[in-house]
């Protein structure tokens, strides 16, 4: 394919709603990848790809050859010594320290318990204010600042705050809706573009050096109050988040590179846009979905009604989580149809021949499509646009089947894969339950419903809805 610059650019501004489902098509039609040679302008050729034996060749077998790149890593440069930009060399040794703290049994115990107080000190304040005065609220909005909130707490033991009665203006948000949209543009104009942008400070750059400032100066702040805690061990001892574990590791290893406020901020910046955007999008598309699909929402609430008291509850635990088996599928076979992450993108630091027989080599720049992934006929059948919660249970047994992540890339593939995969699921859970349990959302009809411009697939126009209280 020959595609001059002149013709991409509009089908990303102009049309990014359809920009998806147009390489979905594409890709459909190609024998699912296809290779874009660009103008001279750019000096890349682009290839596409949503075929497992390619994905598995470039983010398994061959992963040490596909990096993220120097492009990933200039449109992510606010984002300093964060982990997902090094080289995997580096990448590796860090990621033994950096994401160790998954693992401990005490970030998910105190993951869970801050899930709790959230729900109970602000979602369902926000959800009851909502509720009793018949407001309409966007839910992406509600999601977004639910999830900045909780994985601030989680990250730094501070919460900003965001998710109350009003939504009140939250500069940490703001910056990180800024910084999301900047990230977007970033992947998809010409570096030339967007740095004379950016020099110029006009257009969305110009926001950028803002953002930033309000990001750094904001976790700056936590990051030294937090030390100043554990430099007093007060009596919050055994409280546990990400900065105290860092602090503590780096102390028992006597790594002084590792206590540096750059590092540790580097750190939480990238645990708030990771752990943010993609749960809350992947909430909405979740309300949206079961809006549209009464049958599936029917069961969820059937099966929540079996495994939760008859009465307003608002703590569901670990053991009432893990029963929540269609809930679990249905938000599986969402992440199927809107991938928060629609593409993954590399490039490759040598010649190389894919699975297919496409040569690439450092001049490429390789897009996995998990979006067109996900609605492949010949991966999911030819029901694949269907959001059918069922295609995700065993068949006769009634536990959750696995999609090998080479044909199900929600989460990723290979060695970079998400290590938030399973908090993700932990608190999209905990949060779609306990609002389903005790509020029946309705979610008007009229609404136009289209992806956004911006990293994470989010909601272009939000998800308005009502909520009305179950228990009166
Ligand atoms: C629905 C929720 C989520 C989705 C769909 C998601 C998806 C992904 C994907 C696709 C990647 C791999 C990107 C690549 O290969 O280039 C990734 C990486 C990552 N995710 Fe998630 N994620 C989610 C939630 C979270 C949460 C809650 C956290 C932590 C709080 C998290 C932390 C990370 C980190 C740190 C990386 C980079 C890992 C590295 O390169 O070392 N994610 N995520």
């Amino acid at each position: 394919w020959s595609w001059p610059l002149i013709k991409l650019m509009p089908t990303v501004f102009l049309k990014s709603h359809e920009l998806y489902d147009k390489i979905t098509q594409i890709l459909t039609e190609n024998n699912s990848t296809i290779l874009l040679k660009t103008s001279w302008f750019t000096k890349t050729d682009i290839l596409v790809t949503s075929d497992p034996a390619n994905v598995q060749h470039i983010l398994n077998s061959r992963y040490s050859i596909y990096q993220r790149g120097s492009e990933f890593r200039k449109a992510f440069d606010f984002f300093g010594d964060a982990i997902f930009l090094k080289d995997v060399q580096e990448w590796k040794e860090e990621k033994k320290f950096t994401h160790a703290f998954y693992k401990e049994n005490r970030f998910q115990k105190s993951s869970l318990k801050i899930i709790h107080q959230t729900l109970e000190k602000s979602l369902i304040p926000v959800l009851d204010h909502m509720s009793n005065q018949n407001q309409v609220l966007d839910l992406q909005i509600l999601f977004n600042r639910y999830m900045l909130d909780t994985t601030c707490l989680m990250a730094t033991g501070f919460d900003p705050g965001s998710l109350r009665i009003g939504f009140p203006k939250s500069p940490l948000l703001d910056a990180m809706d800024d910084m999301a949209e900047v990230v977007f543009r970033r992947h998809i104009l010409p570096e030339r573009v967007w740095k004379l942008q950016r020099w110029l400070r006009i257009g969305k750059e110009k926001k950028t050096a803002e953002a930033c400032n309000i990001l750094n100066q904001t976790i700056a702040d936590y990051v030294s109050k937090n030390q100043e805690l554990n430099a007093k061990k007060q009596e919050n001892g055994d409280e546990f988040d990400v900065l105290k574990f860092y602090l503590a590791e780096a102390t028992a290893k006597g790594s002084t590179k590792h206590t540096e406020t750059g590092f540790l901020a580097a750190n939480v910046m990238t645990l708030l846009y990771a752990g943010r955007d993609t749960s809350a999008a992947l909430l909405t598309w979740f309300f949206y979905l079961i809006s549209r699909n009464p049958f599936a929402e029917n069961k969820i609430l059937a099966e929540i009604r079996e495994n939760f008291p008859p009465r307003r509850h608002f703590f569901p635990n670990a053991q009432e989580l893990s029963k929540l088996v269609y809930l679990h599928c249905a938000l599986c076979e969402t992440l199927r149809l809107f991938p928060t992450t629609p593409v993954i993108i590399r490039e490759p630091i040598q010649e190389d021949v894919l699975p297919t027989g496409h040569k690439v080599d450092q001049t490429t720049k390789v897009i996995l499509c998990s979006y067109a992934m996900g609605r492949m006929p010949k991966i999911w059948g030819e029901d694949c646009k269907e959001f059918k919660p069922e295609r995700w249970i065993l068949p006769g047994k009634g536990g959750i089947k696995h999609v090998g992540s080479n044909s199900f890339l929600g989460f990723g593939s290979g060695p970079w894969a998400c290590p938030g995969k399973e908090l993700a699921f932990t608190r999209m859970k905990a949060v779609a339950a306990t609002i389903l349990h005790n509020f029946k959302v309705e979610v008007p009809e009229g609404q136009t419903i289209c992806p956004g411009v911006s990293a994470p697939l989010t909601l272009k126009h939000g998800l308005k809805a009502t909520v009305s209280s179950r228990w009166i």
